[in-house]
């Protein structure tokens, strides 16, 4: 469970994302939707340790992971997939599943479930394909994937995603939030950050709109998926045109 208490954070005195509270319990997607600028990956940062919080605390199972540095916020079970991949250029796929493997710890914390490269192999069987390929050599869904493989193999309890489907074809548009059921269906607690509601709306067992920072609505999947007309409203947006 990742529960967010009146997380705040800003750039250079300022504030890009005021007090906000969310939970992601274990096992279901959050979806954080909003235009551009809205604070979205500010807040999947601070969450990550990226950006170190103005106030407020970040809970993962009760545990407070507020203001630690990103790579012990990772080692807590916090993975994340950031915007634009950020794969290595040079790197092949077998060596970016080699790298990003963590196996599990004596005494370190519990995971819902373990992942190896051969079970990432499994799910993405299309990253086995392009193993010896470097990361320049594959498409945009390929590096996606593999970023995605990447925060996998810490075994997260919580995982972020920054704008998982930027720029991808809708048919790997709908195979990515496919992927997203499927891993909070292994008890992950999933964060999910869009700037279009269309497919968060079908993944999310809750969204939140932000706008300009704040929260502006919060609305359960299930309400949305019957009727959109309030997620529409909340971002501006004309009926149809999600
Ligand atoms: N490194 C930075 N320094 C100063 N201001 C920043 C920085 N990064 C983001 N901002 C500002 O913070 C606000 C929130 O930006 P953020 O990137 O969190 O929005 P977003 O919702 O993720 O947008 P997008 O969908 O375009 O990625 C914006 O006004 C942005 O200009």
């Amino acid at each position: 469970m990742l529960e967010l208490t009146g997380l705040t954070a800003g750039y250079d005195g300022g504030t890009a994302l005021h007090p906000l509270d969310l939970s992601v319990p274990a096992g279901s997607v959050h979806a954080v939707v909003g235009h551009n600028g809205a604070g979205k990956t500010t807040l999947v940062h601070t969450v990550a340790g990226l950006i170190r919080p103005s106030a407020g605390t970040v809970r993962l199972d009760g545990r407070d992971v507020t203001g630690l540095p990103a790579h012990r916020v990772a080692r807590a079970g916090i993975g994340l997939v950031p915007q634009g991949r950020r794969v290595f250029a040079g790197l092949t796929v077998a060596e970016h599943l080699r790298l990003s493997y963590r196996p599990p710890r004596r005494g370190g914390p519990a995971r819902p479930s373990e992942w190896t490269p051969a079970r990432v192999l499994e799910l993405l069987p299309r990253l086995g394909e392009r193993r010896d390929n470097r990361g320049t050599d594959l498409s945009g869904g390929e590096q996606q994937m593999l970023a995605l493989a990447r925060a996998l193999l810490g075994s997260p309890r919580v995982l972020l995603l920054d704008e998982p489907s930027e720029g991808l074809a809708p048919v790997l548009v709908r195979q990515v939030h496919e992927l997203v059921t499927t891993l909070a269906d292994e008890g992950i607690a999933v964060l999910l950050v869009s700037p279009s509601p269309a497919r968060a709306v079908e993944c999310a067992r809750t969204l939140t709109v932000l706008t300009s920072g704040r929260m502006t609505l919060r609305i359960a999947g299930e309400e949305a998926r019957t009727d959109a007309s309030a997620l529409h409203a909340a971002l501006e947006l004309t009926p149809g045109a999600a």
